[in-house]
């Protein structure tokens, strides 16, 4: 731990903002900025705690500070918006080093440089035992775009911008034999999906330039979690049909029963889950096709009270809502 808080605070201080709104960032009781015209402001906040999100077994100090990033940067793209500017509240314990915090602002600095975000306040505390960091995210939308969950409707193709589990594939790899071990590529792949997810900005992007009409969803808890999310949010059933759900190439090798349950449940894949007409599934794909990003089609929305089915050749179960859960962790 630093042995000075606000010299601690005072070398983490960014000496520049690439945001041009900004008035006032680090240094004053409050953080002061100004809004452009023309966009909604997005805010959100996501917290990773040790032995919850991640251990230091699975982690480096940087893998912490890009995921807890990461994960907001996620819901903001989920919004179809642009990330802008965070605050960082983080509480430290006194066996975590100088070396291991700078580790945790080195990440979160480089994936903010990557979208041109500005860090522009926090707040540090000690914690008796484990290290908390809590992050809040400013991001902005233009007016005439709406990825809001409560969107869907009978008759809509469900699609995901990319294939799932490989993050909790990563994280048993992890947990089974530290993240110091030696792993041929295709674990350290998965390992990589756990540790340095990477936001799909670019697709809720591409989404809200298309004006449709689109419910979307970023993937934290699990597919099952968060297909039931936009089905109570819309007040509809979702239908998923497991065979046009896309199978990730690492994971293949594992047996069925793992794979499925790291592809239904696992969580942390910050892809992103949506719902969009099919009069505007041709350009949405044609959207996202000028990013080079793929899009899956995996279901259809049907009326009825909320809930998700998944239909293998002609047996249809409905999934339950499972998947992470803070107050019901497996
Ligand atoms: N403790 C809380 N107090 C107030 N609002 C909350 C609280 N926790 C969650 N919410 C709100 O509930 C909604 C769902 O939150 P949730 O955290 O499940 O979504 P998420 O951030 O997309 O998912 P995840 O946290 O799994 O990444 C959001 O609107 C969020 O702002
Ligand atoms: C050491 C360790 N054990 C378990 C997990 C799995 N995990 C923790 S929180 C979460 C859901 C997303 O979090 P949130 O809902 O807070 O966004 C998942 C899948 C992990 N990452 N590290
Ligand atoms: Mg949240
Ligand atoms: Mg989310
Ligand atoms: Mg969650």
């Amino acid at each position: 731990m630093p042995n000075d808080e606000f010299q601690w605070i005072q070398q983490l201080t960014p000496d520049r903002h690439v945001q041009k709104h900004v008035i006032e960032g680090i240094g004053d009781d409050a953080a002061v900025f100004g809004t452009e015209s023309g966009y909604y402001q997005l805010l959100c906040v996501d917290t990773m705690i040790e032995n919850v999100h991640f251990k230091k077994k699975t982690m480096s100090p940087e893998d912490i500070g890009h995921k807890a990033l990461a994960a907001n940067i996620s819901d903001i793209a989920a919004m179809g918006g642009i990330p802008v500017f965070y605050v960082v509240s983080i509480a430290v314990p006194s066996t975590w080093t100088d070396e291991e915090l700078h580790g945790i602002y080195k990440g979160m600095s480089n994936i903010a440089d990557t979208y041109q975000m500005d860090m522009i306040g926090g707040d540090t505390v000690s914690s008796p035992h484990e290290l908390m960091v809590s992050i809040t995210v400013y991001g902005k939308v233009e007016q005439d775009a709406s990825l809001v969950r409560r969107n869907a409707r009978p008759g809509d193709y469900v699609f995901l911008t990319s294939p799932t589990g490989r993050s909790a594939a990563g994280l048993e790899l992890l947990l089974k034999k530290g993240r110091l071990s030696d792993f041929n590529d295709r674990e350290k792949a998965l390992i990589a999906c756990h540790q340095r997810p990477i936001p799909h900005v670019q697709a809720g992007r591409a989404a809200a330039q298309t004006k449709a009409r689109i419910a979307l969803n970023d993937i934290s808890d699990g597919l099952a979690s968060e297909a039931f999310e936009l089905a109570e949010a819309s007040n509809v059933i979702l239908e998923l049909y497991k065979d046009q759900i896309p199978i990730a190439a690492e994971l293949r090798l594992y047996s069925e029963k793992d794979c499925w349950n790291w592809i239904l449940y696992g969580g942390e894949d910050f892809v992103l889950l949506g719902t969009v007409s099919p009069s505007d599934w041709p350009r949405l794909q044609e959207a996202m096709k000028q990013q080079s990003i793929e899009t899956y089609w995996i279901g259809e929305v049907k009326e009825g009270s909320p809930h998700v089915m998944l239909t293998d050749q002609s047996h249809t179960k409905i999934l339950q809502k499972s998947g992470y859960n803070h107050f019901r962790p497996t």
